[in-house]
């Protein structure tokens, strides 16, 4: 059985929905931001608290976990600048306290959400994982902390793990039965399709001074299904012996820029948008692109979506009328 922390969230959700077709899941979440309704019926659910050192314990006393997938944190970059207590002790103490557990249940395989954030601003423009990693905040910081924690304990205790650093992820699941939906929503795709259903005035564009083709800044957009393929090709070769420790970019190795999204938002749903340009958001690096060959060369995942696909499956689940309700 593997267990899912954070399986409740926008793309642990996503990750159980593909999972269960070949394996027995529990999800521990405490719905915190996660939803009850986004969790797949097939997998167990326990409403429980990562921070909760009981919580975690009776899942591992009840359930024959083999493997951990590790989803739960906070992930705001500007509320982690005002916030990092609230990001340490999240995304690293009770990750700590995790892993503790998994020791003492002799559970050996981990697969970790890691970020793009623990690059900061890199210095070149196509990011392998050689490239230097060198976080600018508190969120970034949490997750490279982990990521070191991690490939010490694979040294000392033997555990096998794989981090994953996921550039943006985006997109909905096919049917739209789930989706992206935070409170308050931060993303770009989001906020632009939400824009054009008439649910905000107009669309901001942060920064138009970039040293990028137009100014704005470019991200690499992949689809939150593939991520959650990713992690299955991952957690496969940590159960079959293939994979040891490793760490993986996630992303689909092309970058669009801001302007370039909301044109593509504005051909798929044939709305046009009202964009306002603004000033730059603190902690936006100019370009964040990842090659993701590392990956397909050890175990076979490449991203299978284009930015058409992320942006006509998110605007079918936004679409959803009664979105507003669930
Ligand atoms: O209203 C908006 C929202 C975003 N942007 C711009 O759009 C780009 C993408 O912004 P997002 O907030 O969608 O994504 P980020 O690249 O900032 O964030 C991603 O990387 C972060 C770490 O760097 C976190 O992991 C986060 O959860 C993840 O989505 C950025 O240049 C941002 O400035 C706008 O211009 N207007």
């Amino acid at each position: 059985m593997i267990l899912v922390v954070g399986g409740a969230g926008y793309i642990g959700s996503h990750l159980v929905k593909e999972l269960v077709k070949t394996k027995e899941v529990v999800v521990l979440d405490n719905l915190s931001t996660g939803h009850r309704w986004a969790v797949d019926n097939r997998a167990a659910f326990v409403q429980g608290d990562l921070c909760s050192e009981a919580d975690l314990a009776e899942v591992f006393e009840k359930y024959p976990i083999e493997a951990v997938m590790h989803f739960a944190a906070f992930s705001l970059v500007g509320e982690s600048v005002e916030k990092p207590q609230k990001y340490y002790d999240n995304n690293v103490a009770a990750t700590l306290t995790l892993l503790r557990l998994m020791r003492k249940y002799n559970v050996n395989h981990f697969i970790f959400s890691s970020t793009a954030a623990t690059y900061g601003i890199p210095a070149v423009d196509m990011i392998t994982e050689n490239t230097a990693t060198n976080p600018i905040n508190p969120y970034g910081r949490s997750k490279l902390m982990i990521e070191h924690i991690l490939a010490d304990f694979a040294a000392s205790y033997g555990l096998k793990y794989v981090a994953l650093r996921y550039f943006n992820a985006a997109g909905a699941y096919e049917t739209a039965e789930i989706g992206e939906d935070h409170h308050p929503e931060t993303h770009l795709i989001p906020i632009v399709l939400e824009h054009l259903l008439g649910q905000r005035e107009s669309i901001s564009v942060f920064g138009t001074d970039y040293e990028t083709t137009d100014g704005t800044c470019i991200r690499d957009y992949i689809h939150v299904t593939d991520l959650a393929k990713a992690h299955i090709a991952a957690l496969q070769g940590l159960l079959n012996g293939h994979l040891n420790t490793a760490v993986y970019n996630l992303g689909n190795g092309k970058g669009y820029s801001v302007k370039e999204v909301i044109e593509t938002c504005e051909q798929i749903t044939g709305r046009p948008a009202n964009v306002v340009y603004t000033g730059r958001r603190a902690g936006d690096p100019a370009q964040l692109v990842a090659s993701s060959e590392k990956i397909f060369n050890e175990i076979g995942w490449k991203a299978e979506m284009g930015l058409q696909d992320i942006i006509s499956s998110a605007w079918k689940w936004h679409s959803r009328t009664d979105i507003q309700n669930i």
